[in-house]
């Protein structure tokens, strides 16, 4: 799925320059999860945004799928993006004024495959795969911690991405909530996505099939 091969990534130019990684290489296989972990500042934040093409490596190679993502379109970017990774944040970003259906529906604005009129039955579809079929006009306001992060995760579900991207998706809840997110997340990677996550939680990571430790933008470990 993922082929990194002595990625580098910098922040700003001349004497500004802050070089943030230097030289990943890491292979990530279909339906495996990896957790990435290390201090605060030391690029796992960058080093996602990266694989999810929200940013450009400065220098090595990213192959995703066997395709160099240096070789892409601004247009096939934008395609990879909303069909094929999905996106789950710390804080779930969910639209406060649409409700959990709306939420979920909203990416499949952007797969032709999927026809308008059937974006309300495969939006209910997934949020019943995450527990939600009773939820699905609440807005976000009216819902746990835990219930806008599994509407965060139907949203990221809906296109059926190989690749699930994750910053810290327990960071905001309590332990036993964040364990069901877990639960769920890991249970989504063996049904043949690959998930990816940022955590701080060695709990977290130790769940995942596989940890790599970043330190100052290095890996400094890999399980
Ligand atoms: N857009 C940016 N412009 C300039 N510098 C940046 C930018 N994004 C991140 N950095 C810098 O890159 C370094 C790595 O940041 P990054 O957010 O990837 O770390 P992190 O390991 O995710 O940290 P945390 O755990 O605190 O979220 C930091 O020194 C940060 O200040």
């Amino acid at each position: 799925m993922i082929q990194l091969q002595e990625l580098q990534h910098s922040f700003g130019q001349g004497q500004l320059k802050q070089q943030v990684l230097h030289g990943i290489s890491l292979s990530i296989q279909d339906g495996e999860s990896v957790a990435i972990t290390g201090p605060s500042g030391s690029g796992k934040s960058t080093l996602l945004s990266i694989l999810g093409l929200l940013d450009t490596a400065t220098a090595g190679q990213y192959l995703l799928r066997n395709q160099p993502v240096n070789q892409l379109s601004r247009q096939q970017k934008n395609q990879v993006r909303n069909r094929h990774i999905g996106w789950i944040f710390q804080n779930f970003n969910l639209i406060a004024d649409m409700t959990a259906l709306e939420n979920v529906a909203l990416p499949l604005r952007f797969n032709p495959e999927v026809a308008t009129s059937a974006y309300r039955q495969r939006a209910a579809e997934v949020l019943a795969q995450v527990g939600l079929a009773d939820k699905l006009h609440a807005r976000p306001s009216k819902l746990s911690g835990g219930q806008q992060q599994r509407v965060a995760i139907a949203r990221a579900l809906v296109n059926k991405p190989g690749l699930i991207l994750a910053d810290e998706p327990t960071g905001n809840l309590d332990s036993a909530t964040g364990q069901s997110i877990m639960d769920l997340l890991l249970q989504l990677a063996t049904e043949g996505s690959a998930l990816v996550m940022v955590t701080h939680d060695p709990t977290i990571a130790s769940q995942c099939q596989r940890s790599v430790h970043l330190v100052d933008g290095r890996l400094s470990h890999a399980n």
